[in-house]
Parts: C-alpha cells; sequence; structure tokens
C-alpha cells in the first residue's frame, strides 16, 4: 500500500524526533514520525492560521479538524485554557503523537479523538471549528468537511479554514459561500489563504 499522511495506520516504520516550536510566543516541544504530515517543522498554513485566529462570539469547546500530531489544537489549547479544544484524526499514529505532544508540553485542556470528519464527534457543538484540510485526499473530503462543520457549529460560530492558493482556495471559497451567511478573508501570507466562515 502507497503510504499516505492520512492513512489510519501508517504502514512506514517508526522513527520518532522531536523538535522546538514557537507558535502564539510560547515554545513547544513536539515529536513527530513518519506517516504524519509535516513531521519536520510545522506545516506553514498550519502557522499562518493558529496565529490569526482570534475567538469567536460563541462560549464553548473549540475543534482541530485533521489534527495531525496537534500543533493547532494545543497551540489554542495553550492560548485559551478556560476553553477545551478538541482533535480528530483518522490516522491512528498521528492522534498517539498528539496526546504525548500535549502531555510533553503540560496541555490538559485537549481530547483527541478518532474520527473521520466529524462522525465521532456528532453529539457535540462547537464555539470555532479549525482545519488544514487534507487536500490529497480530495476536494469532496474537503468539502464534506465543511458541510459537517456547518452542522456542528453553534450559534455565532465560526469555522476557520487554512488552504493555498494552488491547491484550491478559490473553489474552497465557493463552497463555503454556497453554505455559510458571511466568507471573510482573514489573512493572506505567501499564497495561503485563512477564511473564516459563519
Ligand atoms: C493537512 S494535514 C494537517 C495536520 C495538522 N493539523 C497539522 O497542522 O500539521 C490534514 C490531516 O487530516 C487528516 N485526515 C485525512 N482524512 C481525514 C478524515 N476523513 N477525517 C479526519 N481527518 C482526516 C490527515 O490524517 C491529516 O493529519
Amino acid at each position: 500500500m502507497m503510504d499516505q499522511y492520512f492513512s489510519q495506520s501508517p504502514d512506514v516504520v517508526s522513527d520518532p524526533k522531536t523538535w522546538r516550536f514557537e507558535l502564539r510566543d510560547r515554545t513547544f516541544r513536539f515529536t513527530t514520525d513518519n506517516g504524519v504530515f509535516s513531521k519536520h517543522e510545522v506545516d506553514y498554513g498550519s502557522r499562518v492560521l493558529i496565529e490569526s485566529f482570534v475567538l469567536p462570539e460563541a462560549g464553548g469547546a473549540l475543534l482541530d479538524v485533521g489534527c495531525g500530531y496537534g500543533p493547532i489544537t494545543i497551540a489554542l489549547a495553550a492560548s485559551f485554557p478556560e476553553r477545551k479544544v478538541l482533535g480528530v484524526d483518522v490516522n491512528q499514529r498521528a492522534l498517539q503523537l498528539a496526546r504525548q505532544n500535549a502531555e510533553q508540553n503540560r496541555i490538559d485542556n485537549v481530547l483527541f479523538k478518532e474520527s473521520d470528519i466529524l462522525a465521532g464527534v456528532s453529539d457535540q457543538k462547537f464555539a470555532a471549528i479549525l482545519t488544514n484540510p487534507p487536500i490529497r485526499a480530495g476536494k469532496q473530503i474537503v468539502h464534506q468537511i465543511f458541510e459537517e462543520a456547518k452542522q456542528s457549529l453553534l450559534p455565532n460560530g465560526e469555522l476557520w479554514v487554512v488552504i493555498q492558493k494552488k491547491q484550491g482556495a478559490p473553489s474552497a471559497k465557493k463552497k463555503l459561500e454556497e453554505l455559510f451567511n458571511e466568507v471573510a478573508v482573514v489573512a493572506k501570507d505567501k499564497g495561503y489563504f485563512i477564511f473564516c466562515a459563519k
């Protein structure tokens, strides 16, 4: 089987690496491994999303869809200790690393759960849902994330998405505009767009 970062259990040999990275003025220690997305450093798009995120009016938990080894979930949990932050992914190796990363950074307002898109958290509503979506899984999955997110937002809740222009930002924006009343471009940096939809 071809190894993909979004496979449920990567079959590449494990070779964990630990490194430091600064996000929202705090230094984190992340452990990553083969078979997970962006294993050498925090992905540039995720960085732009993390740095530009502001809490919405709605109170309540935050959700990171496709959390990988946890950089978005963990950085936001550290910034907003009064909020609970959930991270979901299909990749079990990534989820294991995310739990380890939360522990080694002493972040305890997080929960990581295996879930195909939002299926595993369909009983909950969120103040904000964030995603650096799995582009390589296909446009249909990305659009499904947007659709399921819309159903899982609290009133005044917001969906925050990072997507590169060359990886389909215009078509993602169009889909978001079909689903939501308001879609703002919050940031643009090196070809990465941050959309906030409500
Ligand atoms: C672009 S990566 C982002 C990872 C992480 N948030 C980061 O910033 O490094 C997208 C993630 O989506 C996950 N993914 C792929 N298909 C998924 C699905 N159907 N449901 C949930 N997560 C999925 C992948 O395993 C991958 O970890």
